[in-house]
């Protein structure tokens, strides 16, 4: 079944464990990234991650040693999922994952994801940075590089999971933002799918925000995310 991860973007710690308070019966993971590390550091991460499953999402994308040495020295954070960028390349990523696999046993390794082509990025966008191919040619690209270079899963939108599934099987853990409720507003997000939509397509995570913390009622609408999600597996 398709689990829920909230991600947490506020630098507001007593906001964070909030959310957390009012979502914790529909969620299976909280999701804390550049937002709260930035305003929290790492401590307030590592200790987070003591009483919740933690994707940490820094998207991490420089030469192949500076990411192994980040990698490193996020050890004591020690969080389930862990990004990187897909284009920073096939050693980058490995590198990453090699420092994963020195610094903790198998059974506590963190899954390694490589982000694809951010969910707010459209074909226009992505012309704007020299890349020709469609979201979909271009996720597929990076997926392939990604998973081959070490990572153990891949962050995609839920437009790209029937056609990740086809090229690169079941292997990869797929993660899948841009999640917006029917009805709800896009905001920035450009590739956008329902939980219902993400859930039948084999998402195996989906990443939700806004739809849940700006709502009036965080809470309930955990609830009803949660709800469809079960409802469609
Ligand atoms: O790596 C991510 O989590 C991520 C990748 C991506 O392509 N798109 C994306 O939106 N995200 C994250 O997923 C969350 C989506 O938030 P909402 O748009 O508010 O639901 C944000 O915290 C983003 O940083």
């Amino acid at each position: 079944m398709t689990r829920l991860i909230v991600a947490l973007d506020t630098r507001d710690p007593a906001q964070a464990q909030a959310w957390v308070g009012q979502t914790s019966a529909s969620a299976q993971a909280y999701k804390l990234g550049l937002e709260f590390c930035y305003a929290n550091g790492f401590a307030a991460a590592a200790t987070f991650a003591k009483s919740h499953p933690l994707f940490l999402d820094l998207k991490l994308h420089d030469i192949p040693n500076t990411v192994g040495a980040a990698v490193d020295s996020l050890t004591p954070v020690a969080p389930k999922l862990l990004t990187v960028h897909a284009s920073g390349g096939a050693a980058m990523i490995a590198a990453a994952r090699a420092a994963l696999e020195r610094r903790f046993a198998p059974a506590d390794r963190p899954i390694l994801l490589a982000v694809t082509v951010l969910t707010s990025t459209d074909a226009d966008g992505l012309r704007q940075t020299g890349v020709d191919a469609s979201p979909r040619d271009q996720v597929l690209r990076l997926g392939a590089l990604a998973m081959d270079a070490g990572a153990d899963g891949l962050v995609c939108s839920a437009h790209e999971i029937a056609p990740l599934r086809d090229r690169l099987g079941t292997t990869p853990v797929l993660v899948v933002p841009g999640i917006r409720p029917a009805g709800s507003s896009a905001d920035d997000q450009a590739r956008i799918m329902t939980p219902t939509q993400a859930a039948r397509a084999g998402a195996d995570w989906i990443v939700v925000g806004r739809p849940i913390t700006r709502a009036d009622d965080p809470g309930a609408a955990a609830a009803s995310i949660a709800a469809e999600l079960s409802a469609a597996s």
